[in-house]
């Protein structure tokens, strides 16, 4: 009974993954820059501070004041690797976490500056 009740409720369903899967990647689609945080985490503030002090528009995704946060938090780490928040993505490319995004910044991507991945995203 409590493994049909788990199996039913829990955050980890198959249907539930899919359903997470589905969103995390609707919504790192629809903005040039997103950035899925929680909202007492040091290392998203300061990523949220970056990307500010750039005037960069940016998605939000707080994952500890949604429901389906713990979903979406196990639907990035299948898609991305990575489990730890802030998890940033520029023009639907995963950057990383809050160093990744403060090395992008300071060296670029690629042959990129921060500021051209921005524009090309249509963030800026
Ligand atoms: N090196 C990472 C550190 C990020 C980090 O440790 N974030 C914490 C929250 S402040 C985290 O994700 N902990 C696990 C969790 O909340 O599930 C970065 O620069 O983004």
């Amino acid at each position: 009974m409590s493994f049909i009740f788990r199996r039913l409720f829990s955050s980890s369903t198959p249907a539930t993954m899919d359903a997470a899967q589905k969103k995390a990647q609707q919504l790192i689609d629809e903005n040039a820059v997103m950035v899925f945080s929680k909202s007492y985490c040091p290392y998203c503030n300061n990523t949220k501070r970056i990307l500010d002090g750039l005037k960069a528009k940016y998605g939000l995704y707080e994952l500890n004041q949604e429901k389906d946060g713990d979903a979406i938090q196990a639907a990035l780490l299948k898609m991305t690797g990575q489990r730890t928040v802030p998890n940033v993505f520029i023009g639907k490319e995963h950057i990383g976490g809050n160093s990744d995004l403060e090395t992008v910044v300071r060296e670029g991507k690629g042959d990129k500056s921060i500021q051209e991945l921005l524009r090309e995203a249509g963030a800026i």
